[in-house]
């Protein structure tokens, strides 16, 4: 029976106050304004996969955002985030300010990609409870192409790119197989390698010392006799979708040695409410609930879809020492940088070096953004010389591009949003590896490691494995290198847009003139940068600034953020109606 697209399109109006824009990951607004963008989204997802004949998928989410917000990310074929070539077209429908516009938007897209009918989409929601209203406005719009939309599951965002990957590649898909997959690494992994038998082909990690950064043959440890040591992790699950999720893998885990207590699950408090990985991070203080949690433990926090992973250590205090996405990233990089090495007892002490790369062919590369702290990127250079270091504009899209460009590339955004991927090549010559063999630990690390997208339980298990086959504490880890302090801040605008950059970010082109303030303001601080660029989820103009001392960071970053009003024009009434002139906390934060 045909569709009446254009009844169905009239059937999801652009709502007034709706200005869609694909962003960072997708589209995000308060959910009330969502119902259109989200049945476009599905109509669009269903041509893609139309037009590719393959399987698509839509995540109703909007991440680590308060509740009352939604929205949608597009996954590819791939598993990745949709092709940036198709972006534009995203926005253009999605924008159309009719159902006639949107309609002719739909047809110049079903012409150019030669496609008549759409294929199959998987749809994913998280806890928000506008989810089922926006799963049925997804299905509705891929059904209006003549797609067909696959029930909408329960899931954290990972799960779906990974199982859209999966089935495009004829692997096994189900959520039970997600698990499978990265358990079943995970448990191959501690027993092949961690055991007291292995343990002798191991040598125990050095803990460097801030500032002195001796040889790693210098170490005076013993070798270890077991590895994997018992350990409970307190997660802080954002009172999010990943609880649920978490509590799946805590069972097996738990046989394994590794105990997870679940905080923030969801049984009460709200989701992402001072809670979360985008809390522990941009606050860098402990997420609500964690009272009962002993200072110094060891402690994680996801964000509400799941994606992201950070670890900290609750002080006696209220503060944290926060163990972020680019700490994740050179835990990865020694891990991995050690495993190629593929060192056996017999090699004398002296032959091994931290920063050699162990096989030659094997380029490793680590990809991050302009929030990574500088103290980050000086110790991959200084220490880690065979790994590239490579930055990118935010937003796993593009870190995952560039991370594809390497043999083995590992990128994490800061706030824990990030993967290992191994290029196909790499995997064909992995899977030669016998029993035991360096290949062999690689292969099980790609499988652990989401080779789709950013995943917090991907993370959390390659921490564990990491810390365990080093034989290093949390301490140890800290002690790789010291954070330069740093202040992150946002600063609501009417008009996003009028921010452009260049140079990964790291740059103003527009608005003029602010450009040229913040390099002088920077030029007075000891180790200062700073950086002002739009957000892509939300309607604000973020502000990172870095220093020698967290006074000289928070000065920089809140000098910065004053001028940013003055450099707007005067406040419309766009976005969404949620401005007319600057609100209220702003005004108060800025005095
Ligand atoms: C500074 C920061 O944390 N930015 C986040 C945030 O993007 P913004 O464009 O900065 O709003 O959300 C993205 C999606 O989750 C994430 O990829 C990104 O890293
Ligand atoms: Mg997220």
């Amino acid at each position: 029976m045909a569709v009446d697209l254009l009844g169905q399109l009239r059937l999801y109006p652009l709502h007034e106050d709706a200005k869609p824009s694909y962003g960072t990951a997708g589209f995000r607004s308060r959910a009330e304004l969502l119902p259109s963008t989200v049945f476009r989204c599905g109509a669009l997802m269903a041509l893609r996969a139309g037009a590719l004949r393959q399987v698509t998928g839509i995540v109703i989410t909007a991440s680590h955002n308060p509740e009352q917000d939604n929205g949608v990310k597009l996954v590819d074929p791939s598993g990745n985030m949709l092709d940036s070539t198709w972006e534009g077209m995203a926005d253009a429908l999605c924008q159309a300010k009719t159902g006639h516009r949107a309609m002719q938007e739909l047809t110049r897209i079903k012409q150019t990609w030669n496609v008549t009918t759409g294929g199959t989409v998987m749809l994913a929601h998280d806890t928000r409870s506008s989810a089922n209203s926006l799963c049925q406005a997804a299905s509705a719009g891929v059904a209006a192409v003549a797609g067909t939309a696959e029930a909408p599951l329960l899931l954290a965002t990972p799960q779906l790119h990974w199982m859209v990957a999966q089935r495009n590649q004829g692997q096994p898909y189900s959520e039970a197989d997600y698990f499978d997959s990265l358990l079943g690494a995970f448990e191959q992994l501690v027993s092949t390698f961690c055991s007291s038998a292995s343990a002798q082909f191991w040598r125990p990690a050095f803990p460097p010392s801030p500032g002195k950064r001796q040889s790693p043959d210098s170490a005076d440890f013993p070798l270890l006799t077991h590895l994997f040591v018992p350990q409970e992790v307190s997660v802080d699950a954002a009172n999010g979708v990943g609880a649920s999720k978490l509590a799946v893998a805590s069972k097996r885990l738990n046989l394994l040695g590794l105990s997870i207590k679940l905080l923030n699950d969801g049984k009460a408090g709200g989701l992402n409410s001072n809670c979360g990985a985008d809390y522990v991070q941009k606050e860098q203080a402990c997420p609500s609930g964690f009272r009962s949690v002993i200072p110094g433990s060891r402690c994680a926090s996801i964000d509400g879809d799941a994606d992201r992973l950070l670890y900290f250590v609750p002080h006696k205090t209220r503060g944290i020492e926060l163990l972020d996405g680019d700490r994740i990233a050179v835990l990865a990089a020694t891990l991995l940088n050690r495993i190629l090495q593929g060192r056996p007892a017999a090699l004398p002490d002296s032959s091994f070096q931290e920063g050699a790369a162990g096989n030659e062919q094997v380029q490793m590369g680590i990809v991050q953004t302009a929030y990574a702290n500088g103290a980050s990127t000086a110790y991959v250079h200084d220490c880690l010389t065979s790994c590239k270091v490579v930055s990118t504009p935010t937003g796993v899209k593009h870190l995952h591009h560039a991370a594809a460009a390497f043999n083995i590339g590992i990128y994490y955004e800061a706030n824990g949003h990030g993967t290992i991927l191994f290029s196909p090549d790499m995997l064909a010559m992995l899977r030669q590896g016998q029993q035991g063999s360096w290949q062999q630990e690689l292969s099980l690390l790609s499988k652990l490691m989401n080779q789709a997208v950013g995943d917090a339980l991907s993370g959390l298990l390659l921490v564990e494995y990491a810390l365990g086959r080093l034989g290093w504490g949390l301490q140890d880890w800290i002690d790789l290198y010291q954070d330069l302090p740093s202040r992150q801040l946002k600063v609501p605008v009417p008009d996003r847009s009028v921010f452009t950059t260049t140079h990964a970010e790291m740059r103003l082109l527009t608005p003029n003139a602010l450009q040229g303030l913040i390099d002088s303001s920077v030029a007075v601080v000891e180790k200062g940068r700073c950086f002002v660029r739009p957000s892509g989820t939300e309607n604000v103009v973020r502000v990172y600034a870095e220093a020698a001392s967290q006074t000289e960071a928070d000065k920089l970053a809140n000098t910065i953020a004053q001028l940013i009003p003055e450099h707007c024009p005067v406040a419309s009434n766009r976005s969404g109606g949620a401005y007319s002139g600057w609100p209220e906390s702003l005004k108060r934060w800025l005095t």
